[in-house]
């Protein structure tokens, strides 16, 4: 069996590469490396770079076929701060995909919170009183009364990575639908 490696151990993630990626089919090694982005990336082209990089860097560090990097991030437009979300596979040959995800804007007060240079998911725990929102439903999941959460947000994204690398490498990934 291929084994891939997530790069990251966190629930609302990992899950979602679960959800695509059988573990009837595939060895699935959450494990925690570094972006080599800020902690809290403030653009598209960051965010992307981010989940590049963890990809990249799970793959080498658990010695996998495949590497998954997921990150979240946020955007700046039309006056509003956006949550953006990219993910990456690459394989051990060289070949890199990547996916953009849902986005929605934050409420005033929550993006303030990021402009004065606090990560999200610390801005999420402070203002809902609950904990680790960044491990289960995630701000998405807050603004949006639950439609989308964080886990099924990523799925999506794991989705479009999963078909773009079937669709160039004439692989079967067996996805669970
Ligand atoms: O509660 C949240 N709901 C979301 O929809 C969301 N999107 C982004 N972020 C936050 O942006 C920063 C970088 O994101 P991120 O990819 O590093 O995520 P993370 O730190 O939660 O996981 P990980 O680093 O353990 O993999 C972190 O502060 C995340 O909390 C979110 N937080
Ligand atoms: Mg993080």
């Amino acid at each position: 069996m291929k084994k891939i490696a997530i790069g990251t151990t966190n629930p609302a993630k990992v899950s979602a590469v679960q959800a695509v990626f059988s573990a009837e089919n595939y060895i699935l090694v959450p494990t925690t490396v570094s972006s080599d982005v800020a902690a809290q990336p403030f653009s598209d082209e960051e965010t992307l770079a981010g989940a590049i990089n963890r990809a990249k860097n799970a793959l080498k560090k658990e010695n996998a076929d495949i590497g998954i990097g997921l990150e979240g991030g946020v955007v700046e437009m039309n006056k509003r701060l956006w949550v953006c979300n990219w993910g990456a596979l690459v394989d051990k040959d060289g070949v890199v995909v990547s996916a953009g995800g849902a986005r929605i804007p934050l409420p005033p007060e929550v993006a303030q919170g990021v402009l004065d240079g606090k990560e999200l998911g610390d801005v999420m725990d402070e203002y809902t009183g609950m904990r680790n929102i960044r491990k289960k439903e995630g701000a998405v999941g807050i603004f949006t009364n639950s439609y989308v959460d964080r886990a099924e947000m990523f799925i999506h994204i794991v989705k479009l990575l999963a078909g773009q690398y079937e669709f160039q490498t004439n692989s079967f990934v067996k996805t669970d639908d």
